[in-house]
């Protein structure tokens, strides 16, 4: 199950990802917002983050204009590894490295069919652990 939220500035690519999703049989819960109309990320950042903390959904994805404002208000929920991804290298190190449990996606500067790509490493790429491990808990400490 995959958390999505976004602001106004990223309800466009949050739509694109959930068809794309749902064309991929994964199942998803949108925690907002539902239109283009103003309103402000840290609410639908936090609403996406707690339902990945809380263990109700095992991954999530954030979408605002730049990605920036929504990953930080994402990150500040405890147990929340939010990644700012713009490309698809990143989002498989991210994955590997930082065994992040969040994406967040820039939908002012990400097209949908990049935006797809990252959004695949994302959901397929594997934590390394050994010394990511380490460095991973102590966050978490
Ligand atoms: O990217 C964002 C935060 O990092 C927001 O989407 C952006 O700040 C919204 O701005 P505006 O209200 O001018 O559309």
């Amino acid at each position: 199950m995959i958390a999505l939220g976004s602001d106004h500035g990223g309800y466009s690519l949050k739509e694109h990802i959930k068809a794309y999703l749902e064309a991929k049989g994964i199942a998803f819960k949108d925690f907002g917002t539902h239109s283009t109309d103003s309103c402000d990320y840290p609410e639908f950042g936090r609403a996406a983050a707690e339902a990945v903390a809380s263990g109700e959904c095992e991954r999530g994805i954030v979408v605002c204009t730049t990605g920036i404002g929504i990953s930080i208000a994402a990150n500040k929920v405890h147990g929340v590894r939010c990644a700012l991804c713009r490309d698809l290298l990143s989002a498989q190190l991210t994955r590997r490295h930082n065994n992040a449990n969040m994406l967040a996606l820039a939908g002012g500067f990400t097209g949908p069919f990049e935006a797809e790509h990252i959004v695949d490493a994302f959901l397929t790429t594997a934590f390394e652990g050994g010394r990511h491990e380490r460095r991973v808990n102590a966050i978490e400490e």
